[in-house]
């Protein structure tokens, strides 16, 4: 029996090992998130960076190791657990806008806030909001197979977004984004996290967008590797 995380992590995982099908992911990754952080994970393709977020956002069961959300154990919970966990508790953007698509745009948004209980006409007022703050106000009414990638994406991460969970999963989040577009949506997710002080954990193999975390943890083949020499001359 272990001592439970520390009192200021958000997350504490120790020594998580995952397994895809035999095919090892993550071989013992230990790492605390504080609360109000937003920590990067960067590493090259195929480094573990999704399979670590997918261990912290209770989507994957870890095969060893232990997951913390404040002093609740994750690891222990069973696939319902899990689900209530994500729903209640953490908001996810993924490298694809997987949004409902016979929803419009605001629908969309609205969605996890009333999953949580919010009135119709609150709902729809913050989707609204958040569609403005991600520049697809605009988008309000149209449903995904009427937008482009880039639009789509951008409602994405309002849906992550509007409900304030207290921690966002953010998993390559820009990567169907214009060159242009990358910062702005990242600059726009960061200010969100900041000013409503949300815990923001995003995977990126770009370590150009990991400049806007406040600390980086680097994965090479799985396991925590000392911090990229480039971000390290550059100070961060
Ligand atoms: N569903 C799966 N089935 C089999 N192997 C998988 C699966 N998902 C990931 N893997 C393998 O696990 C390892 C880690 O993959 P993971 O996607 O976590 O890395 P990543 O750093 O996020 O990569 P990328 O930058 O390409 O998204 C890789 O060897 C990958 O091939």
């Amino acid at each position: 029996m272990s001592a439970a995380p520390p009192d200021n992590d958000v997350l504490w995982a120790r020594g998580i090992v995952k397994s895809h099908h035999g095919t090892p992911a993550l071989r013992g990754v230990s790492l605390g998130v504080r609360e109000g952080e937003m920590l990067a994970v960067t590493g090259p393709r195929g480094s573990g960076k999704s399979t670590l977020l997918g261990c912290l956002s209770a989507q994957l069961p870890v095969d060893e190791g232990e997951v913390w959300f404040h002093s609740a154990p994750v690891h222990t919970l069973g696939r319902a657990g899990r689900e209530k966990l994500r729903r209640e508790r953490f908001g996810y953007v993924g490298p694809e806008p997987h949004l409902v698509p016979e929803l419009t745009a605001r629908e969309n948004v609205a969605l996890p806030l009333l999953l949580a209980g919010a009135g119709h006409r609150a709902a729809y007022r913050a989707a609204g909001e958040w569609l403005e703050r991600l520049d697809v106000a605009d988008c309000a009414k149209l449903r995904p197979a009427d937008l482009q990638q880039d639009r789509r994406q951008r409602i994405a991460v309002a849906r992550a977004l509007a409900a304030e969970p207290p921690v966002v999963f953010a998993d390559d989040p820009t990567a169907p984004l214009h060159r242009d577009a990358r910062e702005q949506v990242l600059r726009i997710l960061a200010s969100a996290a900041r000013s409503h002080g949300l815990t923001l954990v995003l995977a990126t193999h770009d370590p150009a967008l990991a400049r806007f975390a406040d600390r980086t943890v680097h994965l090479v083949d799985g396991r925590i590797a000392p911090e990229p020499a480039a971000a390290v001359a550059a100070g961060h």
